[in-house]
């Protein structure tokens, strides 16, 4: 594997899950393989878990992470192609890319979509520019359509908890105050789809996904009657897909409760605004995994550093 940009850059998803878990109960087993060999972590949003986690991965594999805010610290970059670059970008992707891979072994790269554009955010162009750009191997740190770190994460934390050989696993919509990327959501579905679960999306009318990707995936508009049964439901804000950006609903009744919640375990990629999304009472019980969930964070970085590293060079 050269880059890591989707979930379906995963072969085979039970191995990766085995692999990594591997990793977790010996993080330092493989200390040595990225020795002398730098990362570069550019983001062009915010983060938390993706920049310290991807960081950790690096060091536990014994590479130099170093990491630039590209929004605000570095010039503007240019992405069209042949542009008269008279505006606000300063210098154009095909001499970012390749400088920066002058320096960087691999380069890991956070880029959220404009949610107005449809068309650019679905051609991938800042993902995609770095690929075609960059002479080094491309991880994807959330882009405009996925999360597939987050994604892969979130697979080896239900094999880590599931109690029962098929468990239900529910993908809720539920209310935020600013419209928000699919990306995570997305990666999510793909994910369950290759995992054996019982996989159900339930979102208001008007919060279809793209329905590429939630293909044969049975969608509900009834949150409570869906969550029946489940083990684990999984919670996500993302805006409208078909008004593409448009927040179409901020119900509270889609709010996740512990009353509504019952026995399943609760799931977010995080941050997570309390008393919108959910209850305290959920994030403050033992319902809650998101913690455990984070943690595994580096472990998905890990295992994926390390097949890039370990590839035969092409
Ligand atoms: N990387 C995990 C989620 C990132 C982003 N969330 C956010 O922007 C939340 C921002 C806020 O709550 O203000 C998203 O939904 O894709
Ligand atoms: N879940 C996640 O990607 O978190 P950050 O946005 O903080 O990196």
């Amino acid at each position: 594997m050269k880059n890591y940009t989707s979930i379906h850059d995963i072969d085979n998803l039970h191995s990766w899950i085995e692999d990594a878990k591997a990793l977790k109960a010996n993080p330092l087993k493989h200390v040595t393989l990225g020795q002398h060999k730098t990362i570069g972590l550019l983001f062009f949003n915010s983060s938390l878990r993706t920049r310290l986690s991807t960081q950790k991965a690096a060091l536990n594999l014994g590479m130099n992470p170093i990491v630039m805010n590209v929004s605000g610290d570095a010039w503007g970059i240019e992405f069209g192609d042949g542009t008269v670059m008279n505006g606000n970008t300063a210098e154009h992707i095909k001499e970012a890319a390749a400088v920066v891979s002058q320096y960087c072994d691999i380069i890991a790269v956070r880029a959220f979509p404009t949610l107005t554009d449809k068309t650019l955010d679905e051609s991938e162009h800042v993902i995609n520019a770095f690929i075609k750009y960059a002479s080094v191997p491309i991880v994807n740190m959330e882009s405009a359509t996925g999360h597939p770190l987050q994604g892969f994460t979130d697979a080896i934390t239900i094999s880590e908890f599931a109690k029962k050989a098929k468990p239900k696993v529910v993908l809720s919509w539920a209310p935020h105050v600013k419209a928000l990327p699919h990306a995570v959501a997305n990666s999510f579905v793909q994910a369950m789809q290759k995992m054996d679960v019982e996989f159900v999306i339930t979102n208001p009318e008007g919060y279809n996904l793209n329905p590429e990707i939630t293909g044969n995936t049975p969608i509900t508009h009834n949150q409570e009657e869906t969550f029946k049964n489940a083990d684990f439901v999984y919670v996500k804000n993302w805006s409208s897909y078909s008004d593409y950006g448009k927040i179409l609903n901020t119900d509270p009744n889609w709010m996740i409760t512990k009353a509504k919640l019952g026995d399943a375990k609760f799931m977010h990629c995080l941050p997570v605004r309390r008393n919108v999304i959910v209850e305290d009472a959920v994030l403050d019980s033992d319902s809650s995994i998101v913690i455990q969930q984070a943690n595994n964070r580096t472990y998905a970085a890990q295992l994926v550093l390390k097949k890039i590293l370990e590839r035969s060079p092409s």
